[in-house]
Formats: structure tokens, C-alpha cells, sequence
């Protein structure tokens, strides 16, 4: 029989002066079994001597003598722990002390920038690299939910998914069961919510990310920091949740800042890291008797985490304080590694091994549908949660109307006389609606894909799907949007400014201003799949926007005046094309009138349109079809590129 600890409430009855103090109760002895008596666990997870370095720049790219120089940073040094289902681990320790990278390791998301070594056992058998995302589920810090979804219906298209082989009614069950299990029924038809509209609360936001996980039945479930920006009191209901989540015979384990000292009775053990090194690991009791067998005793009324958190630490603030709380920290790992207690662990973790009959490595369930239901899935959860921003739509519909009433209004109508403007005006016309309809595109991109990008790069993590795939439910969205968008925008600035009054050259300028548009927001998502940040992509597409209409249109100069290598990179710029069409549209055929006032210098050389194509586009009639293909030829090159792109993502994003 051994001592272990509870924690008992120490004086006011009322219990509003709970503090902390440890009693001995009587347990069951729990040293070294012989390997025949022990139960076994339905599933246990072995980490064994990971240690993870990265070769990091000395200083920064400024100071280039430092930069020339590298060095080997050790990001974890030799963790292993034991953990069996049953149990909730909670991973502790001070900023920067490797919490992260460890789960990250665990979960085999850690990415190619550093040199791994170590295994990963489930039930004592190594998981392989190609098994990890289906043997573990993942939570990160931070929420990626779709803010226009209800609870009910986000955890419905996850289940679609993963499962799509069950029948609806089967995954309705699912979604029912997992809500009651954390506690969401209540809020089942209430939108997840957004920055500028209320929704579910951050506990709930929590607990659907966790929802979205147990719609796969995982055996092993971690969290990286799952109380982050919650109040103290929603922080312990979400442990005290996945406690219980853990006595359903799952593994738990989650990295956690500043833990309450109630939730001591909570965790089955306790890791705490420092410098990437695992200080301890075992079961609160034992981390109390280890602690005080070592001379730290937690004073009374004093958090027992924040004790022996802050005692493992190092205090960088100076070099005496830094070397004196190192030596202190390598003392106490030096001394846990000589423990019984790690003996006990890496006997555990051997006997795992070495089993004679392991269990299978429990994989998540994954019926996962086909790639066109996968795509229809994306492509209805997409739908649904921006067709619900009204403002977004209404703005998405309206914005290449609004900026063609302000080019009407500044244009009014136009003359067919030379000399009142009637070439300027439609030359100006045609370069305004080529060069604005791709910036309307690109902002509608950089709005809304980035928190689409975000919850790709999780699912497809989670192997939900692959990142492309969500890119090209996106693109299949906007087509209808923006053919709407711009129809309202060339019916209106077409005939209000009065251009060529022929009905069919009207649905020419319309198909034409389209690709614009389109490539606008489709190079947009080229661009976000390879570059993170969308500021640098609105820089990056408004810098390529303006040298394509400037080498492409051929307005600011003649291309044949051009130097031979813009000539030839005319050709591979949309606006080209678009201008030429848009030129032949307007102008083959267009008879102008010429009243000079009096006192006119000028002549009335140009009498019709032919003229004019003649001296900007020489022969562009006679292409007229060919422009048109090469045109929409750019519309499946970009979405080709963008499966390219978000393929080469897949490389790029470590978690
Ligand atoms: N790939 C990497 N390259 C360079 N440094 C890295 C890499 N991965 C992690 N680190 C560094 O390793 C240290 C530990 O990072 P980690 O995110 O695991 O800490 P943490 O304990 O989770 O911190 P926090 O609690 O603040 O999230 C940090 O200093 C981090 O900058």
C-alpha cells in the first residue's frame, strides 16, 4: 500500500477559502507488477527518448557576420512518458519551454526544418509517418470555424467529411451524440459567431473544435493550450470535460499555462518541461512526494503548479539568475531521471514493446468519401456560410456596379463626334473597366479565402481532405457571383454611357470584362497558396495588375513601339487580349462624326473605328476568335496553378 494525495478543503465551511493541503489517503500499491498481473490497458501511447534540434542563423539578416554563422539549437532533449487510456496528461511548463513542439511531435506535425529522433508507440507498436494522422487527433490553439454555421450544422459537414459512407441519418446520430457528450446541445442552431456578429461563446467555440475531433472516435486526443483567452472558470469546465472525455477510455493530453489548483485532483499525470527537457512525469501525488523528497515543499495555500512550474524554470533576467535556476532545474531532472518513478515509466514503456500480443494501433474511424463528394461537401459548406454574410453579398454583387456608376457619372455620354472625346472617352472606358474588374476580384479573395485557407491547412492535417480541394470548392463558388456582379456592372455602365448600341456586341463586352474579374480572384488564391501573408498578396496583385495593363494594352504605348522583349511578354498578359477584343467590340465598324468649331486646328483624319483598331491592334479582327480562346484559356492555366500552389502548401505549413 502506498500514500497518495487529495486535496482537502482547509478552512471557512463555506468553502469560499478552499486552499490547498495535502493529506495521505490509503490506495491500491501501484509498483512494479509483475508483467503477468497487470491489466492491460485498452490502448497506451509510449514517447521514447524524441529529441529534436534545429540549425538556427546566429543573428539577424542585418548583422551579416552573424548571419553567415549557424548553430544547433536543441529544441527537446531525450522526453519520453508513458500514458494509457483512462488517463488526461497535462503538459506544464514556462513559455518557450517546448509544450508545443512536444505535441507536435507526438501528433507528427513537426515538420522537415529540424532532425528528429525518437519513436512514437501506440499499444507498443512505432507509428509510422503515414499513420500519425490517422491515429491522433489534434486541437490547436486557435478556433477554425466557419463564423455563418451553426453548431449543429459545422459538426454535420465535418461528419460528411470523415464519414461519408454512413448514411445521413447515421451521421446525424453521430453529431446528436457527440454534442450531448460536451454539452452542446443547447447551442446546436446557434452560429458559431464572428468578430463583428455574437455567436457561441469562446468555451463553446472550444468544445465544438473538440466535437469536430470525437466525430471520429480517436483513442488518442491532443490539445495545445485548449484554455487559452478563456476566464478561469470556463478554463477548468473544459478540463474537467476532457477528464471525463479520458475515462472513456481515451488517451488525453493537452499543454497548459496556468493550470487552477483544483484541477490537481483532474490530471492522471503531470509533465513539466523546461528548456525542451521533461522535468517530471507522474501522477500528482507523486509529484508532490517527489518535489518534497527533493527539499520544495508546496507552502500551503500556494498553487502547487505555479510552485513547481516557476522552481523548474529558467530566469534569464541575468546571467547569475539564469546559470543558478539552470543548475537547479538540471538537479531536479537529473534526480527524476534517477527516480523510481522513471524507472517505473521506461519499464512500462519496454513491456509495451515487447509484448507478445500487441493490440492493433486504433485508427479513427474514416470512411472517406470519394474526391467529387469530397468536393460537393466543400462546396455546399462554403456556399452556406457566405451566402448568410448579407453585407458580403450585397457588397460582392454591387462593387463593379458602384465603381461603374462612378465612371458613368464622370464620363456621362459619349459623342461619335472626333472631336468631343469620342475616341479618348472609349479608350478610357475600355482601359478603366480591363484595369479595375480584376482589382474587385482580388479584394473579394483577400477578404474572404484567408479564414477558408486557415481551416483547410487544419482539415487537411486532420486528413479530412487535401488543401487543393477546398481551393477548388472556392473557385467553383465564385463563378456564379461573379457573373451576376459583373452583368450588373457592364448592363449598366453599356448602355448608360451609350457604347455600341448592338445587342450582341454587348454580351461580347460583358464575356470579355468576366475574365478579368475572374483571373483577379483566381491569382489572388494562386498567390495565398504559396505567400501567408494577404497584405503582401493585395501589394503583389495590384503591382502585376499595373504592369499588365501597362505592357499588355498597349495604350500607354504603342506595342509596336516597345522594346522586343515587353512585345513578347505581351503575350503572356490577359489584358492583351481583353484590350484588343474590347477595342474591336467597340470600335470595328463605328462611323464618327467631325464638327470642328471654329478656330479647331485638328483634321478629321480618323472617320471610323477600323482606323483606329488598325493603328493599335493591326489585324486584331481577324483574331477576334483567337483572342477570345486565348482569353479564357487563362481561367483553367490559373486553376491548374492553383492546385500547383496549394500542393507546394502542404510543404509550407508545418501545422
Ligand atoms: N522549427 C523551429 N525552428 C526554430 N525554433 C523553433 C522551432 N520550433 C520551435 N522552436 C523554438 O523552440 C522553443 C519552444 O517552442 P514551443 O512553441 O514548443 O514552446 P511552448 O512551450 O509551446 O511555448 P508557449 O507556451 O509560449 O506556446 C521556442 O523558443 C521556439 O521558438
Amino acid at each position: 500500500m502506498k500514500d497518495s494525495y487529495s486535496m482537502q478543503a482547509n478552512g471557512q465551511k463555506n468553502g469560499s477559502n478552499e486552499s490547498f493541503k495535502f493529506v495521505p489517503e490509503k490506495t491500491t500499491d501501484v509498483q512494479s507488477p509483475a508483467p503477468s498481473d497487470q491489466k492491460q490497458p485498452p490502448c497506451c501511447l509510449s514517447v521514447s527518448k524524441v529529441s529534436y534540434t534545429v540549425s538556427e542563423r546566429v543573428g539577424p539578416w542585418w548583422d551579416i557576420q552573424s548571419y553567415r554563422k549557424k548553430w544547433t539549437r536543441q529544441i527537446l532533449n531525450d522526453v519520453s512518458f508513458h500514458v494509457e487510456s483512462g488517463q488526461i496528461m497535462g503538459i506544464l511548463g514556462n513559455s518557450g519551454s517546448g509544450k508545443t513542439t512536444l505535441l507536435d511531435t507526438i501528433a507528427g506535425r513537426i515538420g522537415n526544418t529540424g532532425t528528429l529522433i525518437g519513436e512514437v508507440f501506440v499499444n507498443g507498436r512505432k507509428v509510422k509517418q503515414a499513420q500519425f494522422q490517422d491515429c491522433f487527433s489534434y486541437v490547436l490553439q486557435s478556433d477554425n470555424l466557419l463564423s455563418y454555421l451553426t453548431v449543429e450544422e459545422t459538426l454535420t459537414f465535418t461528419a460528411q467529411l470523415a464519414l461519408r459512407q454512413h448514411s445521413a441519418s447515421t451521421i446525424r446520430k453521430k453529431v446528436a451524440a457527440v454534442m450531448a457528450e460536451l454539452s452542446l446541445s443547447h447551442v446546436a442552431n446557434t452560429v458559431i459567431g464572428g468578430r463583428i456578429f455574437p455567436g457561441i461563446s469562446g468555451g463553446e467555440r472550444r468544445r465544438v473544435s473538440i466535437a469536430s475531433q470525437l466525430l471520429q472516435d480517436p483513442k488518442v486526443i491532443l490539445l495545445d493550450e485548449p484554455t487559452t483567452g478563456l476566464d478561469s472558470m470556463t478554463a477548468n469546465q473544459i478540463v474537467v470535460l476532457l477528464a471525463e472525455l479520458a475515462r472513456r477510455d481515451r488517451i488525453i493530453i493537452v499543454t497548459i499555462h496556468q493550470p487552477r489548483s483544483e484541477l490537481f485532483r483532474v490530471f492522471s499525470r503531470i509533465a513539466i518541461m523546461s528548456c525542451g527537457e521533461l522535468v517530471f512525469c507522474g501522477d500528482p501525488g507523486e509529484m508532490v512526494d517527489f518535489f518534497s523528497s527533493r527539499g520544495y515543499e508546496c507552502p500551503e495555500y500556494c498553487n502547487p503548479f505555479d510552485i513547481y512550474v516557476d522552481l523548474t524554470s529558467v530566469d534569464t533576467r541575468s546571467s547569475e539568475r539564469e546559470a543558478a535556476t539552470y543548475r537547479r532545474m538540471h538537479d531536479i531532472t537529473s534526480a527524476y531521471r534517477r527516480a523510481e518513478i522513471y524507472q517505473r515509466m521506461t519499464w512500462k514503456i519496454r513491456q509495451s514493446c515487447q509484448r507478445a500480443n500487441k493490440p492493433m494501433i486504433p485508427f479513427k474511424s474514416k470512411e472517406s468519401p470519394s474526391c467529387m463528394s469530397k468536393l460537393g461537401v466543400l462546396h455546399r459548406r462554403t456556399v452556406r456560410n457566405l451566402f448568410r454574410d448579407r453585407m458580403g453579398v450585397i457588397m460582392r454583387l454591387s462593387q463593379n456596379l458602384i465603381y461603374g456608376m462612378f465612371v458613368a457619372f464622370f464620363v456621362m455620354h459619349l459623342d461619335d463626334d472626333v472631336t468631343k472625346g469620342a475616341l479618348q472617352d472609349r479608350i478610357g472606358i475600355i482601359y478603366q473597366a480591363m484595369g479595375a474588374s480584376p482589382y474587385t476580384g482580388m479584394l473579394n479573395a483577400v477578404a474572404l479565402f484567408p479564414a477558408m485557407r486557415a481551416i483547410a491547412d487544419q482539415e487537411s492535417k486532420d486528413g479530412l481532405y487535401q488543401k487543393w480541394q477546398m481551393f477548388l470548392a472556392y473557385i467553383i463558388h465564385i463563378f456564379p457571383f461573379s457573373i451576376i456582379s459583373v452583368f450588373i456592372f457592364t448592363s449598366f455602365l453599356y448602355w448608360a454611357v451609350g457604347m455600341h448600341p448592338d445587342p450582341w456586341r454587348f454580351m461580347c463586352f460583358t464575356a470579355v470584362i468576366m475574365v478579368p474579374h475572374i483571373i483577379g480572384e483566381l491569382l489572388t488564391l494562386v498567390l495565398l497558396g504559396v505567400v501567408q501573408d494577404p497584405n503582401m498578396v493585395n501589394s503583389g496583385m495590384a503591382l502585376l495588375n499595373i504592369a499588365g495593363i501597362m505592357v499588355g494594352s498597349g495604350f500607354l504605348r504603342s506595342t509596336q513601339q516597345m522594346p522586343l522583349v515587353f512585345q513578347w511578354l505581351s503575350y503572356l498578359t490577359f489584358q492583351k487580349y481583353g484590350c484588343e477584343l474590347l477595342i474591336v467590340t467597340e470600335f470595328y465598324g463605328l462611323n464618327f462624326t467631325c464638327n470642328p468649331p471654329v478656330g479647331f486646328q485638328g483634321g478629321c483624319l480618323i472617320k471610323d473605328g477600323n482606323i483606329v483598331i488598325d493603328q493599335l491592334y493591326p489585324g486584331a479582327p481577324s483574331r477576334y476568335t483567337l483572342d477570345f480562346l486565348m482569353l479564357y484559356a487563362f481561367l483553367p492555366a490559373l486553376v491548374l496553378l492553383g492546385i500547383i500552389s496549394f500542393k507546394i502548401r502542404d510543404r509550407l505549413v508545418r501545422r
